[in-house]
């Protein structure tokens, strides 16, 4: 595991959209062999999408040749609710780059047959070969995706019933009334996540220090699924200041010198 120490959320989100450029700029994607990119909704990669969307402005980077998978989505929330994760990412990103319809894959919350649904998303994925690098975020009690505590490491695209907390969390996109947010969503399973090439996690804010130090100082648990990030061969955690707070200053200056040796051998 490598982990990004920052000072500020901004900063995260600056040094996630470089490596996103870095890495599709590296794999010289084309029609017949896309850059497979998942990605996640929510507050944290906001600024990493605007980030994208200037990189992009600026000519640095093309989506033309990327496909996407999104990691989750909410059940019975109609696709054009604002807050569902269909508007999300077209409101926040989609719409604003050079990426073409065919190749946005989002889970469908609405479908008839859900199983179905999520095996057809999983098969989806295989037909690329792999999602080159998946970024997320993490909820407040540790889940990845929607892989809320004790879903298991092991566990594909699925619906999960989403629990108190993490309604109460995303009940400030619904003006605050939890009975608003959907119980059930799709979602990307742990293994899911695992089988990526390269797995980057964004953490930022105090209410995230928890989870960080589940990721990064805990034992391998269900509990916190953040945790599998520890038998990933390449994840990589960016965090701010702020979401440090429970780690040892220890664990956090061991990683602070290691980035600059990195720097130092670019
Ligand atoms: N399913 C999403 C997660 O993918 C996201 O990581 C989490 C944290 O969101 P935020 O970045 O808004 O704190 O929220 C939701 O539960």
């Amino acid at each position: 595991m490598r982990l990004i120490p920052l000072a500020y959320a901004e900063q995260v989100g600056q040094w996630a959209a470089l490596h996103i450029v870095k890495r599709i700029n590296a794999f010289q994607p084309t029609a017949t062999q896309p850059f497979v990119l998942g990605l996640p909704t929510g507050s944290t990669p906001l600024q990493t999408y605007k980030a994208l969307i200037a990189l992009y402005q600026a000519g640095k980077v093309s989506f033309e040749h990327v496909v996407t998978f999104n990691m989750d989505e909410y059940v019975g929330l109609p696709q054009e609710h604002p807050e569902s994760y269909h508007s999300f990412m077209h409101k926040n990103f989609f719409d604003h780059i050079n990426i073409r319809k065919e190749n946005i894959n989002l889970l469908d919350g609405n479908a008839e047959d859900v199983e179905a649904e999520c095996q057809r998303y999983e098969q989806k994925i295989k037909a690329y070969g792999k999602i080159h690098l998946f970024m997320g975020g993490v909820g407040n009690d540790g889940h990845i995706a929607f892989n809320e505590p004790a879903s298991s490491l092991s566990s594909r695209t699925r619906i999960k019933t989403l629990t108190h907390e993490t309604r109460l969390a995303n009940s400030r996109f619904f003006n605050n009334d939890i009975n608003a947010v959907p119980k059930h969503a799709l979602t990307v399973g742990v293994g899911t996540l695992l089988d990526a090439q390269e797995v980057m996690i964004l953490v930022t804010g105090s209410a995230k220090a928890h989870a960080l130090h589940a990721a990064v100082e805990g034992n391998v648990n269900h509990m916190w699924t953040i945790s599998c990030l520890q038998l990933h061969p390449k994840s990589l955690i960016i965090c701010d200041k702020a979401a440090t707070m429970e780690l040892k200053v220890k664990t956090v200056d061991y990683f602070q010198e290691m980035e600059a040796e990195n720097i130092k051998n670019v």
